[in-house]
């Protein structure tokens, strides 16, 4: 691998909110440096360090940081709710305010302190066939594939199942199927919910790019809506995800999700290792 312009340590921090886990790269003081070939290989989990996504930083000219997110096959992911949150709670820390601005290629997204835990207003839906985006016009509340899911966009696309019994689903062999349809031309990240009442919903995430994860921060806000479009839940419920419990609000404002979020290490990476992949 090329790596001429990387410093031969880099630094990183580890963290995770709910189990989906993140490495954090700063490149506030320096050209960005995340290629898809760097992504992979620090997302090795045997060869690298491994993590859902990779969260790059970046000074802004119009919010306190930009912010991009690489999956683990070194595809770019437009959003992530979750690692938004992480990253909000470190500019939280940094800058002693109670609200920071976040640019992501969504667009420029709020993180509070709420308590011990962040919240972030991931946006309005995306619920337009072209928006989320769809191959082809369909009615995004009941698409055309088995099991009839919601298509909501959240800056990346989701499909939405509704299932009565969500320790039967087999979500790798669903959700793989599902993230290739040819219906979604940029694949999809697919959600399986089970409701469990007006304010509270058990889900299961299959990610594109990445596959089963403990929580999908951008997938529960689609849950949360997909479940409110159909009637089922309220605009406000309580969601738990493997890794945990996250809110999920939809204001008139965008969807505000909170929930916990944990620094795990700050390390070094020796990138002489990236010369033998
Ligand atoms: N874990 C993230 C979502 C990553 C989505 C990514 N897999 C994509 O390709 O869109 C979250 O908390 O929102």
């Amino acid at each position: 691998m090329q790596q001429e312009t990387l410093p031969s340590n880099l630094p990183f921090l580890k963290m995770h909110g709910l189990g989906n886990d993140f490495v954090i790269i700063d490149s506030r003081r320096r050209e960005a440096i995340v290629t898809p070939e760097l992504a992979k290989a620090i997302g090795d989990r045997h060869r690298g360090v491994g993590f859902d996504q990779l969260a790059e930083i970046r000074t802004s000219s119009s919010a306190d940081i930009d912010l991009d997110f690489w999956n683990s096959d070194g595809s770019l992911a437009g959003a992530c709710g979750n690692a938004t949150r992480c990253v909000g709670r470190l500019m939280l820390d940094e800058t002693g305010k109670d609200e920071v601005t976040i640019r992501t290629e969504r667009g420029i997204l709020i993180a509070q302190r709420s308590g011990d835990e962040v919240s972030v207003n991931m946006g309005h839906p995306q619920r337009m066939w072209d928006e989320v985006p769809l191959s082809h016009p369909v009615d995004t509340d009941f698409l055309p594939l088995e099991g009839e899911p919601v298509a909501v966009g959240m800056g990346n696309p989701h499909a939405v199942f509704f299932v009565d019994d969500i320790q039967k689903v087999d979500v790798p062999n669903w959700g793989k199927k599902v993230e290739y349809d040819p219906l979604f031309p940029q694949r999809t990240n697919v959600e399986f919910a089970e409701i469990r009442s007006r304010d509270e919903i058990r889900m299961r995430v299959w990610e594109r790019g990445t596959g089963i994860t403990l929580a999908c921060g951008s997938g529960a806000c689609a849950t949360a809506v997909a479940a409110s479009v159909r009637g089922l839940t309220d605009k406000k419920v309580r969601m738990e995800v493997d890794g945990g419990w996250l809110t999920l609000d939809w204001r008139d404002d965008g969807v505000w999700m909170t929930g916990p979020t944990q620094l795990v290490f700050k390390a070094e990476f020796d990138t002489s290792f990236l010369e033998r992949i």
